[in-house]
């Protein structure tokens, strides 16, 4: 579906003493098959807007070669555009007509009859809470309601493949469900590829089957959620241990499955590589010596652990604006995104 080898874009910036070259892709290599849903993570200026838009024909690669849909990017940059849904980070612009004809018009510019352009199209709208604003201009929409006409715009003609950049990014949490579960039918339903940028850490672990994670224009990882949380640090294992007299023995028996055991008070914690696999066996052990607990919790890692193991900082520091939830009334606010 899309596979890609030494991906590199390089920019120029400024004049003179001010020129300055911008390597924001630094070689990137991608393999994404058929069906699968994949979320392409990375902290601000990390180069996922522009692998994007080399791999949807808008930026000449400066070097390295891909192919989408079977179809060279720069070669048949034509047969790449025609085969794919694509929505932008920007946004669409929109000309001065109704936001249901701009719709069909984009359909059949991809080859479906009037019918079928409305007819889905209005789908669509339904499906993304646009009902009774097919007639509306989409310059009077708000910023949220823009931002789901140009989802129905990517989505419009059916694409096996979809590349959707920062798709949810300004959408209040409805719209946002709405969208992770319309996402989730494109691929159930439609076998449909999904490539997405996000920076919702919960978005894209929830929606993904594997996640791309780029830095500094270099893939840093690439693999399930599960697979890299096992990898890096383990899940938090806390034990609250009834009485003070057991918490020695539990923290050696907790040595024997976990790594950095701590104590503090009645609380024994350490990182097991995969605790539900793990805990059972630990019960068992700690039953046995008839050591009581009053309480276990495990705490999964986050995709943010993940990252600030595999570069030593944090996508939400990288990142501080956009990371957090979108608020209430967040369409409200999308235009103020910097
Ligand atoms: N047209 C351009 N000219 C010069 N530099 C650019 C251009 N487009 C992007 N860059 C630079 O390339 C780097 C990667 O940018 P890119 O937009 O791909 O990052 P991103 O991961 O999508 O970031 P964000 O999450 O903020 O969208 C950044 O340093 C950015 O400033």
């Amino acid at each position: 579906m899309i596979h890609a080898r030494g991906l590199v874009q390089k920019f120029h910036t400024g004049r003179g003493k001010q020129k300055r070259e911008v390597l924001a892709v630094d070689g990137v290599d991608l393999d994404i098959e058929e069906g699968e849903v994949v979320g392409f993570l990375g902290p601000n200026g990390a180069g996922k807007t522009t692998t994007l838009r080399m791999l949807t024909t808008l930026l000449r690669p400066t070097a390295g070669t891909a192919t989408v849909n079977g179809y060279d990017v720069v070669a048949d940059s034509v047969m790449v555009r025609r085969s794919i849904g694509y929505v932008s980070q920007a946004g669409g612009t929109f000309s001065q007509a109704q936001a249901g004809d701009e719709v069909v018009d984009h359909g059949m510019l991809y080859g479906l009859s009037r019918a079928e352009a409305t007819e889905r199209g209005k789908a669509l709208f339904a499906q993304l809470q646009l009902d009774g604003l097919w007639e509306r201009m989409p310059k009077n929409m708000s910023g949220g309601q823009k931002r789901r006409l140009d989802i129905v715009m990517g989505l419009v003609h059916e694409p096996t493949l979809v590349f959707l950049d920062e798709p949810t990014t300004g959408l209040d949490p409805q719209a946002r469900a709405n969208l992770w579960e319309h996402i989730r039918k494109l691929r159930s339903e439609r076998g449909a590829t999904v490539f997405l940028t996000t920076h919702y850490l919960d978005e894209a672990d929830e929606l993904s089957d594997r996640i791309i994670i780029i830095d500094n224009g270099r893939i840093v990882a690439a693999d399930t959620a599960d697979n890299l949380k096992a990898q890096v640090s383990g899940d938090l294992v806390d034990l609250e241990v009834a009485d003070d007299d057991h918490v020695t023995t539990a923290a050696e028996k907790l040595t024997s499955i976990a790594t950095a055991v701590e104590t503090d008070g009645r609380h024994v914690r350490g990182r097991v590589r995969r605790a539900g696999r793990a805990v059972p066996g630990l019960l068992r052990d700690l039953e046995s010596v008839s050591i009581p607990l009053d309480s276990i919790e495990v705490i999964r890692p986050t995709l943010d652990d993940v990252f600030l193991t595999l570069t030593g900082r944090s996508l939400r520091d990288a990142d501080s604006t956009t990371t957090s939830d979108a608020p209430d009334g967040a369409e409200q606010s999308e235009g103020a995104r910097s």
